[in-house]
């Protein structure tokens, strides 16, 4: 991310929400994991249907008002977690919960409150638009489902003030055009129009702006951070790019081969990565600062999910790994101020004390002082800001 995110982080434009154990989260996945089949592969017989293990025992809160990126390479299984938690596919196992209530089955009115009180907004607007429909039909459409009790002139009202929200005025200047007639940029704030019209308390935006002109990424971004303070919605926010969590997200969880393997306040996981995949993701982002030699050596690929490693996805590639990543999965290490780790680094024995001295060295930091396994989806942090300029990607 480039420009003006630059401010220093930590100096919240939200006010924090509750630490600790104290507040409630809006959205959760308790334990959820999601395999799709393998289809058109020939089994012998009597062999195990073959799937792709995309999400595997995945928990993750997201608070009002409050901000979570969710980071990681392609593949790592971000969309799949973001659609699970918007009912858009069924769990293999787990459970999603809106204000503490999980929804069984894909039909009947928890179901239907569900699909409205939470809102997915997709990476490019293009493929979400009816490419024949006019903005105005389209967002009439989302006012009619959600608010069906508005019409003619109170109906137009509430999309002019919808499209106020998102700083596109006059609001007759795109409420004629078709899609292709608006940039990247206005078709974002569009579809984030439409998600509006829900009333929505929790927003997974899936990499609102990686399909976007650089240029115009940071002001999709304060809009955003806006509508969530502003309504004390809660947001995930899906992105490849852990630069952007650091200043636009509270807290950054990061999954690696479908599995979160550190959680925490962004600050504390991007600049004290105690994982040795988030160290990696921090040395592969391109930074001027560095002089190009990452000091966590990448040693190979992401696992195919068909068939994952045993014990630690990560162990095969991790430059760290002991005898033990290779066959038992590492439970989650409570560090310091609600920062977690599943690496068996962060274990209370000689060895694995020996490692960190390592990985301490490799990364220039103190070595992370564990406190034992943890609840990921209990934590919480203090916000991080980012600038207040939106734009409006003017045409
Ligand atoms: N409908 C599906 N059927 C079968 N496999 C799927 C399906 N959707 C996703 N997958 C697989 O699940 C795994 C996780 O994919 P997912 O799209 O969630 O990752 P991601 O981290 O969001 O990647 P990207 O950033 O590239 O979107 C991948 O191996 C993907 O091929």
């Amino acid at each position: 991310m480039s420009g003006d995110l630059t401010k220093e982080p930590g100096t919240a434009a939200t006010p924090a929400a509750p630490a600790g154990g104290g507040a409630r989260p809006v959205l959760e996945a308790v334990d959820v994991t999601k395999h799709f089949p393998v289809r058109g592969v020939r089994l012998r017989r009597g062999a195990a249907p073959r799937v792709v293990h995309a999400v595997e025992n995945v928990s993750l809160s997201l608070y009002a008002g409050r901000i979570t990126a969710l980071v990681g390479e392609s593949g790592s299984g971000k969309s799949t977690l973001a659609r699970l938690l918007a009912q858009l596919y069924p769990l293999t196992s787990g459970e999603v919960r809106l204000h503490g209530q999980a929804v069984h089955s894909q039909r009947g009115r928890a179901f239907r409150d569900h699909v409205r009180k939470v809102q997915l907004i997709l990476q490019d607007p293009f493929a979400s638009f009816n490419p024949v429909a006019t903005i105005a039909s389209t967002l009439k459409r989302a006012v009619a489902i959600h608010q069906p009790g508005k019409r003619g002139k109170d109906q137009a009202a509430v999309i002019d003030d919808l499209l106020q929200q998102i700083n596109l005025v006059p609001a007759r200047q795109f409420t004629e055009k078709y899609p292709h007639e608006l940039s990247g940029g206005q078709l974002q704030r569009i579809s984030i129009a439409r998600a509006l019209a829900a009333s929505p308390e929790v927003f997974l935006a899936d990499e609102p702006v990686s399909s976007l002109d650089v240029s115009i990424r940071l002001g999709i971004l304060n809009l955003l951070r806006r509508l969530t303070e502003e309504r004390n919605a809660a947001m995930l926010y899906v992105t490849h790019d852990i630069a952007s969590a650091r200043y636009f997200a509270a807290d950054t969880a990061v999954m690696y081969a479908g599995e979160v393997v550190e959680t925490g306040p962004s600050e504390a996981v991007t600049q004290q990565a105690a994982h040795p995949y988030t160290q990696l993701l921090i040395d592969s982002a391109p930074d001027p600062a560095r002089d190009g030699s990452g000091r966590v050596r990448d040693i190979g690929q992401p696992p195919s999910l068909i068939d994952p490693p045993a014990g630690c996805r990560f162990h095969p590639r991790c430059p760290f790994a002991m005898e033990r990543c290779g066959s038992q999965a590492p439970p989650s290490f409570d560090l310091t101020g609600g920062h977690t780790a599943r690496c068996w680094l962060y274990a209370d024995d000689a060895e694995a004390r020996e490692r960190r001295a390592d990985n301490a060295r490799a990364v220039g930091t103190g070595p992370a002082d564990p406190a034992g396994p943890t609840d990921l989806s209990t934590e919480t942090s203090p916000d991080t800001a980012v600038t207040t300029s939106e734009g409006a990607d003017a045409p």
